[in-house]
């Protein structure tokens, strides 16, 4: 589902984020991204969905060169990308069923199937009671469960979520990582997660793929060890 063939990442001012990296994560897998700060995993995750471009090298998503995706196709590439954030970036003006309705209304979904897919991912989330809230009177765990809702409500092929807990208590956390473990298992959505949280990368034993200076430094999946 994800290959990376020998990308690297130079930034305009000369950083190099990413150096020579290789990897491939099947579909379905579910793995965790750690490193720490400034090791280029956020960086790893924009040449995803073409938020950055490589230097050198061959990022593939769904078979896709992202490199060679035209500009105008772009929207339409992403929409096979789910992305949550750990600040959520939810509307504070719209309600929950609207901020996740608004990723339908650009594909031009029809209002009744709007309804419904809205209402099924609401009800994946366990936010069925909350479609009329708004953000602020949400949780900070709840308004990460309408933003996961959100990422998913389009069946997106691979779901990345860039620090997903970083704002939440441990117990919030687990639930939110849980969540996205019903979601693999549930949608066979290929999901990547990136975290510090030791704790859930230890509890959870999933492919862990640890990012340093750049480069991969240890992958489970290859038999290296977590932390
Ligand atoms: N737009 C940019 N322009 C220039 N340099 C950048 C840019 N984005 C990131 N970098 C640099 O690239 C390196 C990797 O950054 P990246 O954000 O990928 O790290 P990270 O592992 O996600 O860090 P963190 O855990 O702090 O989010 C860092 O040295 C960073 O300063």
């Amino acid at each position: 589902m994800i290959k990376l063939e020998n990308v690297t990442k130079v930034y305009k001012t000369g950083v190099r984020a990413l150096n020579d990296v290789s990897l491939d994560i099947a579909p379905g897998e579910f793995v965790y991204v750690i490193g720490p700060t400034g090791a280029g995993k956020s960086t790893f995750i924009k040449l995803l969905y073409r938020e950055e471009v490589a230097t050198s090298g061959k990022v593939f998503v769904d078979g896709q060169d992202v490199k060679k995706i035209k500009n105008w196709k772009v929207p339409y590439f992403r929409r096979k990308i789910g992305v949550v954030f750990q600040n959520y970036r939810l509307l504070p003006k719209k309600t929950v069923f609207e901020n996740i309705a608004f990723a339908l209304e650009v594909t031009d979904t029809p209002k009744v199937e709007i309804r419904k897919k809205v209402r099924r991912v609401l009800e994946l989330v366990g936010l069925e009671d909350k479609a009329n809230a708004f953000p602020h009177e949400l949780s900070g765990g709840q308004q990460q469960r309408v933003a996961i809702a959100r990422a998913i409500v389009n069946n997106p092929k691979v779901l990345i979520a860039d620090e997903p807990t970083g704002n939440l208590d441990p117990d919030t956390s687990k639930e939110i990582i849980e969540l996205l473990e019903k979601i693999n298992e549930v949608n066979k959505t290929t999901v990547l997660v990136v975290t510090h949280d030791r704790d859930i990368v230890q509890k959870y034993k999933k492919r862990t793929i640890r990012i340093e200076d750049g480069c991969i430094k240890t992958d489970t999946s290859l038999g290296g060890y977590n932390i």
